[in-house]
């Protein structure tokens, strides 16, 4: 293909070699496809809000990439991300690790449609969108994948409630969270206790453009969720544990 969007590869290429990934060209092709791809639908209705080529290169592409180090070593595993939106942070990590096996979830039916054209552009495999609420996902999918990931969903007292019912126990739910996160960390608390969860380390990173701030967040699930939770759609966001 073509290549059009320079800035963004050129942030994807460099930025990501800051971060100690190395992204190949045919990655780099794969995200531009993407990013074309949001550009034209973004102009039909709001998937984001971040559209120039550096900033989305760098807050979307990279951003995502930061759980890259979480994921790697772990071949053929079940991934599920919750609230994926546009696809960040699951898409981009299934492009960069192609074994990953890659359920992206979201509640508003077009941009899971823009999740599937992107999965057929790019002729991907192991990677499906589905249209639901996690509340009532998680009905048929217990304790069904090794991790669960999530971007600008909730708080995280709520984001547990909807993640770790998912998450088979051993494996882990991870929160990519801005900086500033000690009270909302204690906030959840209780909350990961009572779902079987337990804090395993929060990693702060740095973007390495803007130097915008992140903390990854890691609970691993250390015994099953007990059944009521996660409660109906809405009440883990009006009533947080
Ligand atoms: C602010 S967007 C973030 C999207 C993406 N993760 C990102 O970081 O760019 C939040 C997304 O979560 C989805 N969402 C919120 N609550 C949800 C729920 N209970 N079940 C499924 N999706 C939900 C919304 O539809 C929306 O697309």
């Amino acid at each position: 293909m073509i290549a059009m969007h320079n800035e963004l590869r050129e942030v994807i290429i460099s930025g990501g070699r800051k971060l100690g990934l190395s992204v190949s060209e045919e990655t780099v092709n794969k995200y531009e496809q993407y990013y074309q791809k949001l550009l034209e639908e973004n102009k039909k209705y709001n998937l984001t809000a971040i559209t120039a080529a550096a900033e989305a290169a760098e807050k979307h592409f990279l951003d995502s990439l930061l759980l890259v180090e979480d994921l790697q070593e772990i071949y053929n595993t079940s991934v599920v991300d919750i609230g994926s939106g546009a696809g960040f942070p699951g898409l981009p990590l299934k492009i960069y690790l192609p074994g990953l096996k890659m359920t992206l979830l979201d509640a508003v039916g077009k941009k899971v449609l823009f999740l599937q054209q992107v999965i057929n552009i790019l002729e991907l495999y192991n990677v499906v969108a589905v249209h639901a609420r996690v509340e009532e996902f998680a009905a048929n999918h217990r304790e069904s994948y090794h991790v669960a990931i999530s971007r600008a969903v909730a708080e995280l007292r709520v984001l547990v409630e909807y993640a770790l019912p998912l998450v088979q126990v051993g494996g882990m739910f991870i929160a990519s969270k801005g900086p500033a996160i000690n009270e909302e960390l204690r906030a959840a608390e209780q909350a990961i206790e009572i779902l079987g969860g337990r804090l395993e380390k929060v990693r702060e990173i740095a973007l390495p453009l803007s130097k915008e701030r992140r903390s990854i967040v890691i609970i691993k699930k250390i015994s099953d969720t007990p059944a009521k939770y996660p409660r109906r759609a809405g009440i883990p966001k009006k009533r947080p544990l």
